[in-house]
Formats: C-alpha cells, structure tokens, sequence
C-alpha cells in the first residue's frame, strides 16, 4: 500500500489502536498513509454547507438500500406460508395461460398460501386476480421501471421497491415453492436466481414448478441434453424442476413438499 511504513503490522487485529496522522481506523474500516482523511467522519457529519451532492452519492444509496430491506422485511415478515409466481409481464388477457394463473392464485388460497408477483400486469396480474378473488393474501413487490411502475389492481399488500436486488430477496425468503409461467428474460433471470441458490445451498430446497410443458421444455431438453450431458450441473440439480400442465399439479407439489419437511405450512423450519 502507497506511504505504508514497512513496519506497520499486517493484520488489523494486531494494530495497536493510537491516533496519528499514518493511522485512523474509523468502525470497520483501517486507513494508513495516504489513505488517512484530514477530518473524522464526525467532523464532515456536522460541518454545514457542502451542497447536495451527497444525495447522489453511494453511501446515501447504501442507506436506501437498508431502508428497502427493513420496509419489506417488516411488511412480509407476518405473512404466513407463500408461493412466488414468476411469468411474463405481457400476457394477454385472452392468452390461456392468464387464465391459468388466475386458477393458479385461487388453488394457492385455497391451500392457504398468500401469492407473491412482481406486481405488475399479464401473468402477475392474473395470479394476484385469483388470489384475491379467493379471499387470499395477494402481494404485490413492484419495481421502479423507466417505463411501467404501478401495482396491478389485485394487490392486496404491496411494495414497491426502487432495487432489483431487495425485491429478489423478498421473493426468495418468504416463498415455501416457485411456479414459474411462460415469461421472458425476467422470469429467466428469476428461475435461475432462484434455482442457483438452491443449488448452491444458499437457499433451503425447495420445488420449483415450470408451469407449460410446450414452453419449458425446449429449456428442460437442453438442461438435460445439453447443461447435464457436458457436466455443467449435476443430476441432483434437475431434480429440482418440476414441469406440469395442470393447476392442481403445481398446488399439490407444492403442498407434497411441505409435508414432507419444506417449507410450507406444515412443515416450516
Ligand atoms: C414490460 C411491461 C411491464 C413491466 N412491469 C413489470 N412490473 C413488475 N415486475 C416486472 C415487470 N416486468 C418484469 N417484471 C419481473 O420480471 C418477470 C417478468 O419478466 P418478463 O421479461 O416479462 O418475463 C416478473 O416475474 C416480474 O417479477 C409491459 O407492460
């Protein structure tokens, strides 16, 4: 490190803590050398008059980030036993999979999960629908977008998050299973979110449903065929999607699972 002296210990546990212009350790952070600030961070908290700059600044960022997590942690965390359902954003109305996921919110309430979407229209839309028609609890985590923002109207307990990365938290820790629409790259992008994290451990197991045999198995063919038969994921990993054409079918692995020690309301960790 620049303007280190040589005999400076290497660890931070070892420093010796005593102030001098080589040295500031301000909480978790070691500053030595050139690295040293003239002021502490007190001294720039309370000194007035430096613009609004900061506002746009990373660390104010962090501090909205914080406030992302504690707003939905403290929304969600009551929420009971859930199900995430991922699907396209431009599903039509007359497309039969809107209707299937209106069926599928209805079946998740009347097994007594609350449906958690994105929030916005087409399969999200639809899946709120069933929920809330059904008497269910019907989540909503919305995204800041450039160009869509509002909550469907069959959101029952909403959020709208401005960072991607919050919601997706939200989505994983208070689901006991996934059903997975026909969708584009942001149901891609969650199905395989979702599925890494349970493939590395960082996430309980639990089933992932792809839902629409025509469109998911091309995926599942290559997975297989080609992910699988080159080595790139093992058996086990696959053992994970489960791909149905049948409402009843996405509910009843859902609930199978819980009774057999998931997530769900019988079996809650
Ligand atoms: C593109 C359109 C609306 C965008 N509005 C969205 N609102 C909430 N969540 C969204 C939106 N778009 C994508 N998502 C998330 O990604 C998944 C769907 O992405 P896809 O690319 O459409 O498959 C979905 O599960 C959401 O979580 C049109 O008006």
């Amino acid at each position: 490190m620049a303007g280190l002296s040589p005999r400076a210990p290497r660890y931070a546990g070892h420093v010796k803590k005593k102030r001098s212009k080589d040295y500031r350790q301000q909480g978790p952070v070691i500053r030595r050398g050139d690295q040293v600030q003239a002021t502490t961070t007190d001294q720039r908290l309370l000194q007035g008059g430096s613009g609004s700059d900061w506002v746009h600044t990373d660390p104010w960022r962090v501090l909205r980030i914080q406030a992302e997590f504690v707003e939905g942690f403290g929304a969600l965390a009551e929420l009971g036993p859930a199900v995430s359902v991922f699907g396209s954003a431009r599903t039509s109305k007359s497309d039969p999979m809107y209707e299937a996921a209106v069926e599928l919110g209805r079946r998740l309430a009347e097994a007594g999960y609350a449906t958690i979407t994105g929030g916005g229209p087409g399969i999200m839309e639809a899946a709120n629908k069933g929920a809330a028609e059904a008497g269910g609890v019907s989540v909503g985590l919305g995204i800041e977008l450039p160009f869509e923002d509002s909550l469907n109207k069959w959101v029952s307990l909403g959020i709208n998050f401005r960072y991607f990365f919050v919601r997706k938290v939200m989505f994983l820790k208070y689901a006991q299973g996934f059903v997975v629409m026909p969708g584009g790259f942001g149901t891609l992008d969650e199905l395989f979110e979702s599925l890494t994290l349970v493939q590395t451990r960082k996430m309980t197991r639990f089933p992932i449903v792809l839902f629409g045999s025509a469109y998911w198995s091309g995926l599942v063919d290559w997975l297989k065929g080609r992910m699988l038969a080159d080595g790139y994921n093992s058996e086990a990993d696959l053992g994970l999607i489960h791909v149905v054409d049948d409402v009843d079918r996405a509910v009843e692995i859902i609930v199978d699972d819980a009774r057999h020690g998931g997530r769900g309301p019988s079996g809650a960790e």
